[in-house]
């Protein structure tokens, strides 16, 4: 891809930039978790940008062959570089390289770094690490993470692979017995990966004892060739992604080692004894957690570069009825619907952005005791993980959604790099744990804090409001309608919401019925409860970061932002509590008082997150707002415009104008 000549700016953003109340590059330090990542992260994408190597056509005129051949050569590339420059080490360089380097193209060997090299450190015995980790590290092995099958996803348990134990030959014997026990979905595994971890039921001794994981090689490493008994190739095309292979996988009865089940938690001996070093089960998902919280940050990333493009394009496209006669057509950053259209994105974006970064430091603070198997703050970590997951995802989707929208007609061209957009972030509401199955996890873990608080057991951090009875609700009426009061209304929302739903589940097993039942006929209701307790969180983050930002005028526009995050929770869950008209009808009176100061900021909001022309990806959101002639530019490259007069012309529309019979061509 082509970085887009800065061509003179258009004047139209030159004036909104001028607009911006406070200092930018400041706020980027911020996003980037300080003044060294920022200079850090532009050196990255000045290497990057000066590589020839990473330079294309727009991959949106390629076949699906050719994105994929160019994805794989792209992450290798960037792999080779990453070494050369001795950053294979540091994961914010390494991140931000491929980050830049591959903007639009989804990597093939993506899920050897989110999945495989983390499931290897987390489910490894020291033993095993020391044997395979290193080689992950330097790739040479390149490996996948293969759960999912065609009949079973979500309910990891009715898994149907199996890990048989063989003692005589000290071998486990990896089969698929049935057709929806194909793996279905990992990334790279059609084509990429040599290696990949396999979850599959282990069988010792004659018993069951659940979902693990073992190490299976699928390819020879020198022919890439598919080994004896190993069925793999890709499932074909999707939605989007589609330069990565996704691909499906049939054992049949595949001998690997005893040593290749990763035995951090669980061992089998050369007898086929069967030991659980850990009594929590659940470790063996550890990895999941740790992607779910990566997909928050993931997702205010997608909305980051849509609203930096929605925003800019609001800018410099003029329609409408002028103010006056001779007056030019407003602005439609002019229309106060599109403010608050695109300005609630921003919002979004940046709560979630904030609540990532506490989500990733508690991951991070819970780690090393889970590993050593301490594992009391692992149902907090959990619930937390999946439900920020589920709201991030859902609320990434909708934002860059809207933002698409609010670019028109040009929003659904690829030029304009938003479909790539919501293309590579509306999967992320299905994988690591489609959305409403982890909202109903939060959920659970919710109606059990309930439990526990009327038990008088102390609660984790960010389950500590949950109380056993109900709390007056904070009045919004009367005095302003601070942040600190508006996250107040939000507490007593989620917590309302919690008594009520478990109050009713409460009743039916007061009536008999089975927890599993009594859970199923809440359950509805409990993925709002997990959505407003995730949105609490996200709140407390946005506003947190906001007071300890040292500039005021940042302090300042930050609080006002988070005020119109917390205002449009207030209004668009009105329904899932008592407010009165007269409260409602305040907040919304704030929120239009919110859109005119945000305004002159809009430009600066997003331009914070420094997003270069060569990550935009996008005709209507170049630097410079120069959009009409770009445009055609890329209209231009469309290999339908290769030759004036189109082949099919002479195959068919001649012979359908002369009036011939197709049917015979
Ligand atoms: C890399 C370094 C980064 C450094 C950072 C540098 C800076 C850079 C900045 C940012 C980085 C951003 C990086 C961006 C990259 C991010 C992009 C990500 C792209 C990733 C591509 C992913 C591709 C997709 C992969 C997949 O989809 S893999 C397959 C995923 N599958 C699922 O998620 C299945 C969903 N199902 C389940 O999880 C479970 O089956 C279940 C629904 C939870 C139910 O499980 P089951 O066993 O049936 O449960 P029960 O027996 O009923 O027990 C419930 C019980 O268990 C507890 N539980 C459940 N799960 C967990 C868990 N994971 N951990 C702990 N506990 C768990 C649950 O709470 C219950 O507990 P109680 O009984 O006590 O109530
Ligand atoms: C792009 C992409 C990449 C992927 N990459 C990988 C990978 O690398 N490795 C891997 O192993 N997997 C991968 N997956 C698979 C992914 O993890 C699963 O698709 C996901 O977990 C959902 O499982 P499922 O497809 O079986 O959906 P299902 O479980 O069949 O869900 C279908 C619908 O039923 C609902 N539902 C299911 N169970 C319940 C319940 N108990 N209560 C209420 N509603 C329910 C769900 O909410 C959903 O709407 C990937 C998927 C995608 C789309």
């Amino acid at each position: 891809m082509t970085n887009p000549v800065v061509q003179k700016v258009n004047p139209m953003l030159t004036e909104e930039r001028a607009k911006a109340s406070f200092p930018v590059e400041e706020l980027t330090y911020i996003l980037d978790g300080g003044k060294f990542n920022t200079e850090k992260r532009r050196e990255i994408e000045e290497l990057v940008t000066k590589d020839p190597n990473f330079e294309h056509p727009p991959i949106q005129f390629m076949t699906r062959e050719q994105q994929y051949s160019l994805a794989v050569k792209k992450a290798l590339l960037v792999q080779q570089r990453l070494k050369e420059l001795d950053m294979l080490d540091d994961p914010y360089a390494s991140y931000f390289f491929r980050r830049i380097a591959m903007p639009r193209e989804v990597s093939p060997i993506g899920l050897h770094w989110v999945m495989f090299v983390p499931t290897l450190m987390g489910q490894c015995s020291d033993e095993q690490r020391e044997r395979w980790l290193q080689r992950a590290l330097n790739y040479e092995i390149i490996g996948t993470y293969a759960q999912t099958e065609m009949g079973h996803g979500t309910f990891l348990r009715g898994i149907e692979t199996t890990a048989t134990y063989d003692p005589s030959s000290q071998q486990f014997v990896l089969h698929s017995p049935t057709t929806t026990s194909i793996k279905w979905w990992p990334g790279g595994l059609g084509k990429t990966c040599n290696y990949a971890v396999v979850v599959a039921q282990l069988h010792t001794q004659g018993r069951c004892h659940g979902v693990h994981m073992f190490l299976v090689q699928l390819r020879d490493e020198s022919t890439h060739r598919s080994l004896p008994g190993v069925v793999c190739g890709d499932i074909g095309p999707k939605m989007g992604y589609h330069t990565i292979d996704n691909g499906f996988l049939q054992l049949n009865s595949v001998r690997i080692p005893r040593e290749n089940m990763l035995m951090r938690n669980a061992e089998v001996q050369p007898d086929g004894t069967y030991i659980r070093r850990v009594s929590n089960e659940k470790l063996t998902y550890g990895t999941m957690v740790f992607v779910r919280s990566l997909i928050v940050s993931d997702a205010a990333r997608g909305i980051s570069e849509a609203a930096t493009i929605a925003v800019r394009y609001a800018c410099v496209r003029r329609q409408g009825e002028p103010s006056s006669p001779g007056a030019p057509e407003p602005r439609l950053l002019d229309y106060p619907v599109h403010q608050y259209r695109l300005l609630t994105c921003v919002a979004n974006c940046y709560g979630l952005w904030f609540a990532s970064e506490v989500l990733r430091d508690l991951y991070f603070t819970v780690q090393p005791d889970v590993l050593e198997g301490r594992t009391e703050r692992l149902p907090e970590t959990h619930a937390l993980s999946a439900g920020l997951k589920a709201v991030g995802s859902n609320r990434g989707a909708a934002c860059v959604e809207e933002c698409r929208r609010c670019c028109g007609g040009f929003g659904f061209s690829e030029a304009s790099g938003l479909p790539k957009i919501y293309n590579d972030i509306n999967p992320a509401c299905t994988y690591e744990g489609e959305n409403t199955v982890m909202l109903l996890q939060t959920g659970r873990h919710l109606l059990k804090c309930v439990e526990r608080a009327r038990r008088g057991e102390q609660l984790a951090p960010s389950d500590a409001y949950i109380r056993s009875r109900p709390t007056p609700q904070p009045k919004l009426a009367g005095g302003p309608l601070t942040a600190d009061l508006l996250l107040g209304w939000l507490r007593w929302r989620s917590l309302s919401m919690l008594l009520e739903v478990s109050g009713r589940f409460n009743s039916f097993i007061e009536q008999r019925q089975a927890w599993a039942d009594a859970f199923q006929a809440v359950s509805r209701r409990l993925t709002r409860c997990a959505e407003a307790h995730c949105i609490l969180y996200v709140g407390q983050a946005f506003l947190d970061s906001a007071k300890a930002a040292e500039n005021p005028k940042i302090c300042g526009v930050l609080t006002s932002l988070c005020r119109l995050f917390l205002l449009n929770e207030v209004v668009s869950g009105a329904g899932d509590v008592q407010l009165s008209r007269s409260d409602l009808a305040r907040c919304q009176d704030a929120i239009d008082s919110l859109l005119t100061e945000l305004r002159p900021n809009a430009v600066a909001l997003v331009e914070a997150f420094d997003l270069p022309d060569r990550m935009l990806c996008s005709v209507i959101g170049r630097y410079d707002g120069q959009v009409y002639e770009a445009m055609l530019q890329w209209a231009r490259q469309s290999p339908l415009n290769a030759t004036d007069v189109h082949e099919s012309y002479e195959l068919y529309t001649r012979q359908f104008l002369a009036g011939r019979s197709l049917a015979k061509l």
